[in-house]
């Protein structure tokens, strides 16, 4: 941990906009810079990497009457540029999630969708604070926008009409958020923001609203994490991996968060790869050009050191190899060793549990690596191996080695098939799967696996000799033997062709022989089910002698057969199926108690 009691500063807290689809992540964080920028004020904002810092003078003058800038101390909001829930779920630090808290945008036509309610899931777990921008309220019809003003001085603007269908709107999203299991209302009617949800409406697109959000934020980071922000400039940095990206002129680099400390070139790092912590000395850090300097010719320009919080891009050797949401470490007056452990430590926390049987998972990040395999434990998927990047032929080998058949897959995340393991994937015995959604991957699975099992089942049910208890038809006997042909009546079960029948004598019992055809009105079939009259053929025994008109005979069921049917396909079997199974288990068991067992 860093030692906070010297150097003592405020950083400034790190915001993640999450969401669904298409509901405006993007153009809300373009809005958000964009006015910043239009604020006109030299330095509005500092484009970071992965990140757009915008500091407590803009957001004031952004949201006007709104914010008093006496009442903060706090330096601004540090914006993920990112946006998404699978970077979201990148962000950790220290075992926690990386963003101090979250804006979860909801389109006010669509409400919840499969990812809001992912998102929510990943708020839920990492116990991240956030408020809800209900966005796009410009597309309510009749809608008048006041382009970039605060909500309520857009609502009085509006009519009757277009109100009520925004607040029908609204009222429906609270009580999405209410079936999640958060209490929510309006943000200017929340008391409480540790208890309740603030919805903020807006509108990415004209920028009303916008100016609350930011006033929300600003507020709720200052009242509830100030204690957070409290760091030590001067420490060793500490931060986290976004995204590995090749540059050219640089190799593998990593785009980094830093939440803690300071990073200056020059210091030795551990970052977490994906066979061992990676011990490494940073060539550059690199930041992106200020707007005014974009006609040169390179892209970033080098800076000496970086303190928290920021983004940064980190040029050093041996990067190929780290891992997005893996932990970066400055070593600086510490052990190498110790960091190492440091970060070893870090990465077992989000180890995933694996088993000697199970699936392959890959992910594109350590953090939905994490909740991949949190879903699955809950749906009680046993992982084989689980791993961070896209699927290469070595998966698929893995893949194949599962003795169970259902186990043969590969659930992807966020994952590419690499190209040379696609004929592989193509001659192998493997189903992959692949979706952008944590439950319906999981959920994609569970059907295959259903429905494999289902097929299984059907094929034992079709070997499996159903029982069947018949009765020999009086003045029906149409021939004494070889075969003897009979009318009879199934009393319970399914009396198929081609199984041995016999009665029992006491509770022993006695085989005379085996069907070798059923005819019903003429026509040879099968089968007869309960209820049916039939005239089948049996070879073997002579009525008169051996069978008699009147008697009871039964299906001869094997006692394995039994055993299946009473054990594992009892729920697929008729009632009347498992009527004749009973009788004929009862029996057989009167004489041996463990019969079929
Ligand atoms: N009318 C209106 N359209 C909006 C608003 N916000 C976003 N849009 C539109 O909605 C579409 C999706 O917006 P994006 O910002 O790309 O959504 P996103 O959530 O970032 O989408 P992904 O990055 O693909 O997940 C775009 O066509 C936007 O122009 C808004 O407030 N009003």
């Amino acid at each position: 941990m860093t030692d906070h009691t010297h150097a003592d500063t405020l950083r400034t807290p790190i915001v993640a906009v999450l969401g669904h689809v298409d509901h405006g992540k993007t153009s809300l964080l373009d809005t958000i810079r964009g006015s910043a920028v239009s604020e006109g004020e030299a330095g509005a904002i500092t484009q970071h990497i992965g990140a757009t810092d915008i500091p407590l003078d803009t957001i004031s003058g952004m949201a006007g009457e709104l914010i008093d800038p006496t009442d903060f101390d706090l330096p601004g909001l540090l914006f993920i540029d990112t946006p998404g829930h699978h970077s979201f779920s990148t962000l950790r630090a220290r075992g926690g999630a990386l963003a101090d808290i979250a804006v979860l945008v909801v389109d006010v036509n669509d409400g919840f969708q499969p990812q809001t309610e992912e998102a929510i899931d990943i708020l839920r777990r990492t116990g991240t604070p956030f408020v809800v921008a209900a966005n796009k309220v410009d597309t309510t019809p009749g809608w008048n926008p006041q382009d970039g003003e605060p909500i309520q001085k857009s609502m009085d603007a509006q009519s009757e009409r277009a109100k009520s269908m925004l607040d029908e709107n609204l009222y429906e999203i609270i009580g999405q958020l209410s079936d999640a299991g958060f209490s929510a209302d309006l943000y200017w009617r929340v008391q409480d923001f540790q208890k309740n949800i603030g919805v903020v409406p807006l509108s990415a697109l004209t920028g009303e609203g916008v100016p609350d959000l930011l006033t929300v934020l600003m507020g709720l980071s200052q009242r509830f994490m100030k204690e957070e922000m409290a760091i030590d400039v001067t420490g060793p940095g500490e931060g986290t991996v976004l995204e590995v990206k090749d540059e050219r002129g640089f190799g593998a680099t990593v785009d980094t968060v830093v939440y803690d400390g300071v990073i200056r070139n020059g210091d030795t790092v551990v970052v977490g790869g994906q066979d061992e912590p990676i011990v490494t000395e940073i060539r550059a850090l690199l930041r992106p050009r200020p707007l005014a300097e974009i006609r040169t010719e390179k892209e970033f320009e080098k800076v000496g050191e970086i303190g928290a919080a920021a983004g940064v891009k980190i040029a050093a050797p041996d990067l190929d190899r780290a891992m997005a949401g893996a932990p970066v470490r400055v070593v600086r007056d510490r052990t190498v060793d110790q960091v190492v452990e440091e970060v070893k430590a870090e990465l077992a926390e989000i180890e995933v549990e694996t088993a000697d049987n199970g699936v392959v998972v890959k992910a594109d990040t350590l953090g939905s690596l994490e909740a991949m395999a949190n879903a699955l434990r809950e749906a009680e998927v046993p992982i084989l191996r689980a791993e961070v990047g896209d699927i290469a032929p070595r998966d698929i080998a893995v893949a194949e080695t599962a003795n169970q058949d259902e186990h043969k897959a590969i659930l992807g995340f966020n994952v590419d098939l690499l190209q040379n393991a696609e004929s592989d994937l193509e001659n192998a015995d493997v189903k992959l799967f692949k979706n952008e959604v944590i439950y319906q991957l999981v959920e994609d699975y569970e059907r295959y696996v259903e429905e494999k099992q289902r097929a299984q089942q059907e094929t034992v049910l079709d070997k499996v000799v159903r029982p069947a208890r018949f009765r020999i038809l009086p003045d029906h006997t149409f021939r004494q033997n070889d075969p003897a042909v009979v009318g009879v009546e199934v009393i319970s079960g399914t009396l198929q062709n081609n199984r041995n029948v016999g009665y029992f004598e006491g509770n022993e019992f006695e085989r005379v022989g085996g069907l070798s055809g059923i005819q019903k009105q003429g026509d040879d079939v099968d089968e007869a089910r309960a209820g049916e009259r039939v005239s089948i053929a049996i070879d073997g025994p002579t009525v008169g002698r051996d069978i008699e008109e009147g008697d009871t005979l039964w299906t001869e069921v094997p006692e394995k057969h039994a055993k299946i049917l009473e054990q594992e396909l009892k729920e697929e079997i008729t009632a009347d199926e498992r009527e004749a199974l009973q009788g004929y288990l009862d029996t057989r068991r009167k004489r041996d108690p463990f019969w079929g067992k």
